[in-house]
Formats: C-alpha cells, sequence, structure tokens
C-alpha cells in the first residue's frame, strides 16, 4: 500500500447534537449539555471549530489555533479563603465554570453513590494529569506521591495510563508493572489476551510477551505508517533546527513539536515549516495540543477508541455494572470523554484550573487534585460498606 499517494482523507464536519447522559436520575447528573456526534466507520471526523476540540491545522487560520491552544499563562494571586490561586476576574468565570463542570472532590458522593455495586476502570492521562506541565517535555517527571497513589488505585481497580507520548516513554516516566499502557494517543497498546479481540483486530493484534515475560496482546493500528513517521520525524528535526526552543520529540507512531519555549513572534514560523513538510504526506494530519503540533496518521483512532478497546480486553465493554471514569487535561481526552458520555457508559473528568468547553462531566483543577482523587477511591474501596450498599 503506498501511504504517500495522494489520496486525501475524507473529513467531515458534524453538527452538535443533544445526547442524553449517563442511564441515572438527573438528579445525580451535574449538568445538562450538548455534545458533537460521530459516525462511525471510515469517515475522520474533525468537529466544528467552536466545539475546541480537535481542529485540523490543514483547515484554516493555523496560527489563531497555535495561540488559542496555548493561552498566556494568567497572573495569579493566592485566594486565601479557598486556597486557590487565580487572578480576581477569573475567580468569578472559574467559578461559574464549576456549575456546569463540578469538582470530581466536592461531588465524590454522587460518583460513587452512582458507582455503588459496580466496577470502576479507571482511564489516566499523563502530561498535565499525572504530572504537572513544565516547560521541558523530557522532565515531565510525576512525583512519588502521585506515583503511589496511582500504585494504590490499580490494586483496587483496573487501571490504564492513555498518553501522546510512545508507550515506552510513558512507562520509563510511570514506571508501574501493575497498570495497562496506551502509546501515541491509544495507537499503541499492550493489552491483556482475550480471544474475542483478537477476533475484532485481526490484522493489528500480535501476541507478544510483556518485560516480565507475561503474554500480552499488542495493538498497533498504525504500524504500517512507521516508515512514513520516521521520515517526517527527520525533516521535522532538520527543518526546525534553527528556530530556537523549538523541540521536536517521536512519539513513536506520532511526531510532537514542541514550541512552548519558541518565542511567540517565531510560532507562526513553526506553524509553517511544519505545515510545508506535511504537504507531501497527505496521509499524516496535524492537531493541536498544549503548545506543541502534533503530526499522527489519518486512520479513525484516538483515545475514545482506545478506551473502549481496553474494556473489551479487559472483558469490562457493555457491561451495566462497569462504571469506566477517564481523566485528562488536553484536547485528545476529548476523544475519551465523548465514548464515555455518548454512550452514557462513564465519566470523563477534565483536569483544568481555566474555563473551557469539555465533554467531561466532572473537572479536577490539577495534578495535585487529580491526586487527592484517586486516593478517595481507594479509601472508598476499602471500606466495604461504603461500596458495597
Ligand atoms: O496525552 P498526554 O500524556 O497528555 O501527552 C500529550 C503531550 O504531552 C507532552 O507535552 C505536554 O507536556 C510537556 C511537559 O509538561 C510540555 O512541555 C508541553 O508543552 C505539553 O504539550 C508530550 O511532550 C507530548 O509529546 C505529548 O503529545
Amino acid at each position: 500500500m503506498d501511504l504517500k499517494s495522494n489520496h486525501t482523507p475524507v473529513l467531515a464536519d458534524t453538527a452538535p447534537v443533544t445526547k442524553s447522559r449517563l442511564g441515572v436520575h438527573s438528579t445525580l447528573l451535574p449538568y445538562s449539555h450538548t455534545a458533537a456526534t460521530f459516525p462511525h466507520g471510515m469517515l475522520l471526523t474533525i468537529p466544528r471549530k467552536k466545539t475546541g476540540i480537535l481542529e485540523d491545522v490543514r483547515s484554516s487560520g493555523w496560527l489563531d489555533a497555535m495561540k488559542s491552544s496555548s493561552p498566556p499563562a494568567k497572573k495569579l494571586t493566592k485566594d486565601v479563603n479557598h486556597g486557590i490561586a487565580s487572578s480576581d476576574a477569573d475567580t468569578a468565570s472559574y467559578f461559574t465554570w464549576l456549575l456546569k463542570y463540578p469538582s470530581a472532590l466536592t461531588s465524590f458522593d454522587q460518583i460513587t453513590n452512582y458507582a455503588k455495586g459496580k466496577r470502576i476502570a479507571l482511564f489516566l492521562d499523563y502530561d498535565g494529569t499525572l504530572s504537572p506541565i513544565v516547560d521541558n517535555p523530557d522532565c515531565a517527571f510525576m512525583s512519588d506521591y502521585m506515583r503511589a497513589a496511582v500504585k494504590k488505585v490499580a490494586e483496587y481497580f483496573p487501571t490504564a495510563i492513555i498518553s501522546g507520548r510512545s508507550r515506552d516513554k510513558v512507562f520509563e516516566f510511570v514506571g508501574l508493572t501493575e497498570l495497562y499502557y496506551a502509546g501515541s494517543h491509544g495507537m499503541d497498546i499492550i493489552g491483556p489476551v482475550r480471544q474475542s479481540v483478537s477476533d475484532n483486530h485481526p490484522n493489528c493484534i500480535i501476541r507478544s510477551t510483556d518485560k516480565q515475560g507475561k503474554e500480552v496482546n499488542l495493538f498497533q493500528p498504525a504500524a504500517e505508517f512507521l516508515p512514513m513517521i520516521n521520515e517526517v520525524l527527520q525533516s521535522l528535526l532538520e527543518c526546525t533546527k534553527d528556530i530556537k526552543g523549538a523541540k521536536v520529540e517521536n512519539n513513536k507512531f506520532c511526531v510532537s513539536v514542541h514550541y512552548r519555549n519558541v518565542d511567540e513572534k517565531s510560532w507562526n514560523l513553526v506553524g509553517q515549516r511544519v505545515h510545508d513538510v506535511l504537504k507531501a504526506y497527505p496521509r499524516l494530519r496535524l492537531t493541536h495540543g498544549r503548545k506543541v503540533l502534533e503530526v499522527r496518521p489519518v486512520i479513525n483512532w484516538d483515545k475514545g477508541k482506545a478506551v473502549t478497546f481496553l474494556l473489551e480486553s479487559l472483558g469490562l465493554n457493555n457491561c451495566d455494572d462497569v462504571l469506566p471514569i477517564y481523566i485528562g487535561d488536553d484536547r485528545t481526552d476529548e476523544d475519551a470523554f465523548k465514548v464515555l458520555r455518548e454512550g452514557n457508559r462513564g465519566y470523563g473528568i477534565l483536569v483544568s484550573s481555566a474555563p473551557k468547553e469539555s465533554n467531561a462531566m466532572y473537572s479536577l483543577r490539577d495534578p495535585s487534585e487529580v491526586m487527592e482523587f484517586l486516593k478517595s477511591l481507594v479509601l472508598w474501596k476499602s471500606s466495604p460498606l461504603k461500596s458495597l450498599i
């Protein structure tokens, strides 16, 4: 198959429609809002710009998109009453936003009431969720406290990390063998062996063994893109090497071009160079993350599909007694929030200290609140009276 052929991917713009939410009593729901829905199948769909989810840089206004996906840091002050750092003007809009996306900590009883008698499956993003956002992507270490919290929560609930990083890199950062890992935005998954999953994805699964010698399924739906991604990686390294602060990161099936440390006056240049390289690769697309441009294959696969795949692999898909919870901070996590919400399947929790539109149902301000939430889940689960009755 000629991956570099002049085949243009079909992009379908989808109109937002109202969707029902979890099949629970309305008083258990934090708010009501609308969502974009995607047709399934071979169409790659790009939501409308206003939804604030994935935008394709090819469409138009990519410099605006770079700026809007990377708002300047706000001047912070300390609110002594709430222990919250924010500017005065932002505090009001943040609290208004919380009405729509309530804190998963203050709504903890509501969440666990719904989870009673159910098996929780936990999905965690890495950057900005388990580790704070830092200037150097190679130094985005998670704290030992966070590692201990994730280790503990994985003792009680099946837990997976789904990251835009390469799977090896995220494993290096997290270092816990008791979790499942999906790298490259879900395009590189190691999961438990399950025959029905192998049957559903016959061409993408390889039976393999993990680092502990355990038999696993290795799922890599974009495997054929690897030579192309490596070629583009080299071109991007070459064409950005004279831009001070620009950094190109190899995420195996994706490439990240970071502009966090580039002078804002040169963001345009970064975008233009990346855009120029991609002109020769119609089967790759560009999306926006937090001060990063992400090059990835045009395939119908994302973090939402990775969640469904992992649930299937764990034998937890289509079970009424399973409650998946996904915690993430970035645009790519919206695909997972959407899958959980559209199927009335579980809860998305957005990590954000600034108001933004999301398909999540709840919110947490930052990784320290994520850690508190994980610890609360462990406490709740380890007191059987609370979690069973
Ligand atoms: O899916 P994730 O685990 O959230 O990964 C998304 C991207 O995260 C990393 O970049 C972001 O975090 C960096 C470290 O804090 C920060 O410097 C950068 O500006 C952020 O965009 C990672 O480096 C990317 O490759 C991931 O795609």
